[in-house]
Order: structure tokens, then C-alpha cells, then sequence
């Protein structure tokens, strides 16, 4: 029996830490002096003004860009990862044939694909728009597809970058379903938000930037009732900030 179709949980995921990183660009600071350690099977919240730097933190996280100064390892093996974005990227083909590649892609031996694929598409109700084409899904059917997709990797750290901003409740709610599914499989979450309902309804912790700097790393609860620094105070009061 194939361990995918029962998605069980997955074993402890390696800390991830991120060591005095700074990001510049053209000579512009843009992320400064950054520390964090993930660990654990947490949702960690990220939040912060416009420009803060919360996808560059995301994408350094991830590996998708490396870091000016500083260094981001994983204390112990690296576990799968995906990342979800705000838009999709799918392939230009039909929802079910975007799963089937993903598959190939990650080694799935090929008789367990169509199966595995199909299952995820019925597990984010997606089962009647298999063959319909990608990129012609509404935004909200694109996020469960990209999601279904990440799903099937298994990954032990999801990365979602404000996959939520330009849905309607229904979708943020399916949305908001499917991460606390990953959380209850056991992947660690990281994702970043524009909504503070929803960090308060799915963070264990948050990661608060302003200005290209970490200012608080707290459990949500903390962060939320008394936060340590003014520019966070002013940021949950929905005062507008540099
Ligand atoms: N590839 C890039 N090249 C140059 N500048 C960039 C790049 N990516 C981001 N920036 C700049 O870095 C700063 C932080 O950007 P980032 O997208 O991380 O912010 P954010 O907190 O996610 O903002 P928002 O809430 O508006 O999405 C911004 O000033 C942005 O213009």
C-alpha cells in the first residue's frame, strides 16, 4: 500500500535557522540583520506593513533566493518542501495532468500517480474539474489545485505567501481548512498574511517585520495581547507604518 493514500503523519522536521541575514539589493538594505529559528510542528504567522519584507523572508526561507550576508540552514537533514504563492503557477494543462507532473517530477513511480493525483483532487473538492483546463480555474479553484499539488509532495515546511489576498471568504475558507490539514499531518507552517483574523485564527506563533527588520518572533497569544514593540502596537491598533 502506498504510505501517500493515507497520508500519514510525518516524522520530526529539522529546525530551520536563518542567522543575522541580510538581503540587499542594489546596494538597498531590504532585509537587515534577520535571526529566526523554526521549530517544531508550528504555524508561524508572518506579518508586517507593506514592504516589510515578509515574501523576501519567505523566499530566503525556502531557498529560492540566498541570503547578502548571514546564512539559513537546516539543523539536520532538509525535509521536502512547497511553496504556495499569492497567484499560482500551473502548468497549461488540465488540473489533473498539473498533479500528474508534479508526480513524475518528485520520482512517484508511475501506477501510483493517477491514483494519488485523483485522491488529492477529491480531497480539496476538486474531483469534478480534473480535466478542465489549469488556467482557465477561478483564483480560489487555482489555490486548492496548487495546494492539492503541494499536498501530494508530502513537504515537511510549507511556505504560503499571502495565498489568501485576492479570494472571497469561501475560498479563504477552504484555504484555511486545507493548512490546518498540513498542520495535523505534521508539516510546519510558514505563511504570511495581510489578515490579522485570520493570523489569529491559525497562528501558534508570529514573526512580526517592519522596515526590512525582525522585531518580534512570539507566540501568537503574546503578540497579540501585549506586544513588545510600539511598532507593533500600532500595527494591531491598524495605524499605518513605515
Ligand atoms: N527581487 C527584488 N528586487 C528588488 N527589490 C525587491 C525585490 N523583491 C522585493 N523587493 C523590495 O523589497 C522590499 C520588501 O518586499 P517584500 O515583497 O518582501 O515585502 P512584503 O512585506 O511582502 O510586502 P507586501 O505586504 O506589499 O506584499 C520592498 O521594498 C520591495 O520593493
Amino acid at each position: 500500500m502506498n504510505t501517500m493514500l493515507q497520508a500519514p503523519a510525518l516524522t520530526a522536521v529539522a529546525p530551520l535557522a536563518l542567522e543575522a541575514v541580510d538581503f540587499v539589493h542594489r546596494g538597498q538594505p531590504l532585509l537587515s540583520d534577520v535571526s529566526l529559528r523554526l521549530a517544531d510542528c508550528r504555524r508561524t504567522l508572518v506579518l508586517g506593513p507593506n514592504g516589510a519584507g515578509k515574501s523576501l523572508l519567505m523566499r530566503l526561507a525556502h531557498g529560492l533566493l540566498a541570503p547578502s550576508q548571514g546564512r539559513v540552514h537546516w539543523e539536520g537533514a532538509a525535509p521536502r518542501q512547497a511553496m504556495v504563492f499569492q497567484h499560482p503557477v500551473l502548468l497549461k494543462r488540465s488540473a489533473l495532468d498539473n498533479l500528474l507532473y508534479a508526480l513524475a517530477v518528485a520520482g512517484t513511480p508511475w501506477r501510483h500517480r493517477r491514483p494519488l493525483a485523483r485522491a488529492a483532487l477529491a480531497r480539496f473538492g476538486l474531483a469534478a474539474l480534473a480535466r478542465r483546463p489549469a488556467r482557465v480555474l477561478s483564483g480560489g479553484e487555482q489555490q486548492r489545485l496548487a495546494l492539492a499539488r503541494a499536498w501530494l509532495l508530502e513537504p515537511g515546511m510549507l511556505f504560503l505567501d499571502e495565498p489568501t489576498s485576492s479570494l472571497d471568504p469561501a475560498a479563504i475558507k477552504a484555504v484555511e481548512a486545507a493548512v490546518d490539514d498540513f498542520h495535523r499531518r505534521g508539516t510546519r507552517i510558514l505563511m504570511s498574511t495581510h489578515d490579522l483574523h485570520q493570523a489569529r485564527r491559525l497562528a501558534d506563533e508570529v514573526v512580526f517585520l517592519c522596515g526590512g527588520r525582525l522585531l518580534e518572533h512570539a507566540p501568537a497569544e503574546r503578540f497579540f495581547t501585549a506586544p513588545d514593540t510600539p511598532e507593533a502596537a500600532a500595527f494591531l491598533r491598524g495605524e499605518l507604518i513605515d
